[in-house]
Order: structure tokens, then C-alpha cells, then sequence
């Protein structure tokens, strides 16, 4: 597949002239005049690369603030900036920011067209390590303390060494990919091939030839599909939902006879392969729409597991995110640094709509763009303000601030009720938690809250 590229200048004379030098050489491209048509192009489909000019006229931010907002969005997608006033210093700054390179206007085209293939290559290289790290295993545990994750990990313990085959839903980013391959790798194949196939980016036309193979056509020899390269071991089938009806309904007889034939051929392949599925849709409202078939649907779902959204257990967040920084130092070779109570606190209050994956690319994020020296711990104040935007604000107190419009008394009680809201909300509802964190008694705290008018739902402090 060819690489998109995504280049974003003011001028467009430059546009078209990098435009061009890159469509000769087989690259797809994207254009973009300003910052928000930016964002809204990488926002659509990620680029393979983006080329970014620092200098953008009529624009809302500048080349390396999107590049801030690119990577803190996705920052392993390399940037390579453009300069026509190019010092030097810019230079160092947008590399030290994380660009991949730097490039002066004018420039030959040879020139762009090295930095250009050099920069996939390394991004590739990325991917093959993560994707070789993945199968060494260590991407393959669920990390978190609260009781529901315990529950999940128990499950997975006990539902891996059956042959059952299990469902995972939740929303984009919970875990669920990570839940899949902790199941293979506690399970008795966990010696077997772990093959995913992604039915939501795979062309449907091809998914067909991708899960089954196809025979030998022309000069074009035998290739197996996932379905046969997955023999003896675990076959995930990513997002499910996405896969045309007509090829549900092979699927279904695949799974029934563990056998099918490749495309363009009759040769029966008998294999053994442990199926897992996991959605993000719901899938009985897909089925109520016609666009999922129930006989597969139950195949599927012998064991459903629900992956909830990290919002939902806010315990999660500080091992996350401490579990996170330390892989992204490891694979930076970055000086470690440690994150400060405030900056946890703050993680702990928002509200994550891209769930752990999203936190896991801030933690890269924050270990190359925080403020501070090296191995100081990183305060709250270099979060990004969408995270910190969501702290409850009287927190923040300034002249302007409702607050300072009280009398004391009112105001004592406003802030009692904002810091024990957030507190609450930090700990998960979980009252005992709160309680001994806030330096209270479990009773004093109830007769506080209802004092207050916060309604508290009492859970339990069950942890892993
Ligand atoms: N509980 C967890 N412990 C450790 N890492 C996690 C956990 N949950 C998610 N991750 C990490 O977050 C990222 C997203 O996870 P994953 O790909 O498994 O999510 P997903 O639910 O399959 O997402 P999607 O539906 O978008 O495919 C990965 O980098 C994964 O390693």
C-alpha cells in the first residue's frame, strides 16, 4: 500500500511543488493550507508522515505547535518540518520537540526525497520492535488495580486453558487486544502462532483472500491466509463487526467444520484454531440491524468479556500511567523522571475518551515535551490544558474565581464539596479509599458527603 503523506504549507507554490516530487515517486498526498485543516486531515486517517512548514500565514497555531497537537494525538506518526527562515536554532527546537528531521527551503528534491524514505524507514523499524515486543509477550498483561480489572484478569485465567471462544467488546482503547493475548498466552497453544486479523482497515474485497488464502493463479504462487497461518494456535479477529455479511457466513462454516477451502480451489485445509473476537460495536444492535449474523454471534460469544472504558475505573489510572512512563523510558533511553502527586491527581480526573490507549501516548508525550530537568518529577502544570481543563475549577483559585465571591463560611463549603467530589471521583465511588486518603473516618465522611449533598454510591474496596 502505497504511503499517505500529509503536507501542510501555507505557500501553494511549495504545496504542489512537494505535491509533485512525491506523487512521481508512488507517495499518496494530502494537503493542508492551515493548522485546524491540519488536524482535521490527520484527525480522518493517519498519515504514514507529515511534512509540516514552521512559518504558516492566517494559521491558528504555528508548525510546531501542531506538531505539539499531532503528537500528542499519536506520536509515533514522524514529522518532518519545513523552514524558509531556517536558523539553526528552530532547527534544534523542532527536533527536540520530536520532529524525525529538518529540512531548509530551497531545497533539492533529492534531498526531501531521502529525509522522506528515511523517516518511514525508521518509523517502520518502531513498529517492527513493538510488534517483536508484542510477541515476546509483555504486551500481553492487563495492568490495573481496580475490582474490575481484577475480575477480567480472573476470567481470563480461568476461560484461557479451554478451547472456548470468547468475545471481547468495549470501547476503542480499553485493553481489549491486550485481553485477547494474554487469553493465547496463558492458554495450552500458547506456543502456536498468534495472528490478528483487523477487519475494520482491511479493504473488504480482500478480506476473503486474507483469511482464507488463495491458490496458485498465474505467476502468482500459493499464499495461506490467517486462517491456516494460525493453525495450533489463536486466530483474533479484530472488530468483528466490520466483516461483510457474506463472509460472516463462511466464517460460520469455517468455524463449524475447522476446515475450509482457498480462494480459487477446492483443496480442503482442515485446521485447529482457537478463535477470539473482539468489537467495539454492540453487537446485538447490529444484529437487530441486519448487519450481523446471529448464528455467528453465538459462535463468538461463547465467553463474552466487557472491557470498561477507563473512565470507569479511575483507580486504573496512576499504575497506568506510571507503567506507561517507564516503557516509554525504556524504549527512549530518555533520563527517567517521575510523575508528581498533582500530575496524578489531575490524570485521575479526566475523563479519557481515547481510554488507556490515549494515556499511553501522553506518557510519551509528556516524557519528551515536560518542562523541567532531567529527572526532576513532572508537575501537573505541563499537562496539556484539555487534560488540565478538566480538574473542577475552584480548585484553581484566582481573584476571578466564584469562589471569592462568597463569604467564608459558603466558601469553606464550596471547596469541601469540589475536593470531595474530585476525591471521590479519584478513588471510584469507593468510599473507604476516599476516606483514609482525605485523613477521615469512613462514618465522618458519610455524615460529611450527605451534609454536603454529594451523593456518594457506596461501593466496596475490593482491589487486586
Ligand atoms: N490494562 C492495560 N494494561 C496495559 N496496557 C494496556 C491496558 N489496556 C490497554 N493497554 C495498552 O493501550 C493500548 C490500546 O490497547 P488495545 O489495542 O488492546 O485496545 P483495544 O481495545 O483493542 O483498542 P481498539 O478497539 O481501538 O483496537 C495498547 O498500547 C495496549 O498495550
Amino acid at each position: 500500500m502505497a504511503h499517505d503523506i500529509l503536507i501542510v504549507d501555507d505557500e501553494p507554490d511549495i504545496r504542489s511543488l512537494i505535491d509533485g516530487i512525491l506523487s512521481d515517486e508512488g507517495y499518496e498526498t494530502r494537503q493542508a493550507h492551515n493548522s485546524d485543516t491540519a488536524i482535521a486531515h490527520f484527525r480522518a486517517r493517519r498519515p504514514s508522515l507529515v511534512i509540516l512548514d514552521i512559518w504558516l500565514a492566517n494559521s491558528r497555531l504555528d508548525g510546531l505547535e501542531i506538531l505539539d497537537a499531532l503528537h500528542r494525538e499519536e506520536p509515533h506518526v514522524p514529522c518532518v518540518m519545513i523552514s524558509g527562515h531556517g536558523n539553526i536554532e528552530t532547527a534544534v527546537q523542532a527536533i527536540q520537540k520530536g520532529a524525525f528531521d529538518f529540512i531548509e527551503k530551497p531545497f533539492k528534491s533529492d534531498r526531501l526525497l531521502l529525509i522522506v524514505s528515511r523517516a518511514l524507514e525508521a518509523a517502520k523499524l518502531k513498529r517492527e520492535i513493538s510488534d517483536l515486543r508484542l510477541r515476546a509477550g509483555s504486551e500481553a498483561e492487563l495492568i490495573g488495580v481496580s475490582p474490575a480489572m481484577a475480575q477480567i484478569r480472573a476470567a481470563i485465567e480461568r476461560v484461557a486453558p479451554t478451547n472456548s471462544r470468547v468475545l471481547i467488546s468495549g470501547p476503542p482503547g480499553t485493553g481489549k487486544e491486550v485481553a485477547a493475548r494474554m487469553l493465547h498466552a496463558r492458554s495450552r497453544r500458547a506456543d502456536g502462532p498468534f495472528v490478528a486479523l483487523n477487519c475494520a482497515t482491511l479493504d473488504p474485497s480482500r478480506i476473503e483472500e486474507e483469511l482464507f488464502g488463495v491458490e496458485p493463479r498465474g505467476d502468482q504462487p500459493r499464499r495461506a491466509g490467517t486462517l491456516e497461518r494460525a493453525h495450533g494456535g489463536t486466530l483474533l479477529l479484530d472488530e468483528v463487526s466490520d466483516m461483510p455479511l457474506e463472509t460472516q457466513g463462511k466464517i460460520v462454516r469455517a468455524l463449524q467444520e475447522q476446515g475450509f477451502e482457498r480462494i480459487g480451489g477446492a483443496t480442503r485445509v482442515k485446521v485447529d484454531v482457537r478463535v477470539i473476537a473482539t468489537t467495539n460495536k454492540d453487537l446485538q444492535a447490529e444484529i437487530a440491524a441486519g448487519r450481523f449474523r446471529e448464528d455467528l454471534f453465538y459462535r463468538l460469544s461463547v465467553v463474552p468479556l466487557r472491557m470498561p472504558a477507563l473512565r470507569e475505573r479511575r483507580e486504573d489510572v496512576p499504575a497506568l500511567a506510571r507503567h506507561f512512563m517507564t516503557r516509554s523510558i525504556e524504549s527512549s533511553g530518555l533520563a527517567p523522571r517521575a510523575l508528581a502527586e498533582d500530575t496524578i491527581a489531575a490524570l485521575q480526573t479526566h475523563d479519557w475518551p481515547g481510554n488507556v490507549r490515549q494515556l499511553r501516548n501522553l506518557m510519551d508525550w509528556l516524557l519528551i515535551m515536560a518542562p523541567g530537568d532531567s529527572g526532576s518529577p513532572i508537575r501537573a502544570e505541563s499537562l496539556p490544558p484539555e487534560i488540565v481543563s478538566t480538574a473542577p475549577s475552584m480548585l484553581r483559585l484566582d481573584r476571578s474565581s466564584e469562589i471569592m465571591t462568597l463569604p467564608l463560611r459558603d466558601a469553606r463549603e464550596a471547596f469541601e464539596r469540589q475536593y470531595l467530589e474530585a476525591q471521590l471521583l479519584r478513588f471510584g465511588g469507593n468510599i473507604s479509599r476516599t476516606a483514609n486518603f482525605v485523613g477521615m473516618e469512613r462514618s465522618a465522611l458519610h455524615r460529611k458527603l450527605k451534609f454536603l449533598g454529594v451523593h456518594a454510591e457506596d461501593r466496596a474496596s475490593g482491589t487486586a
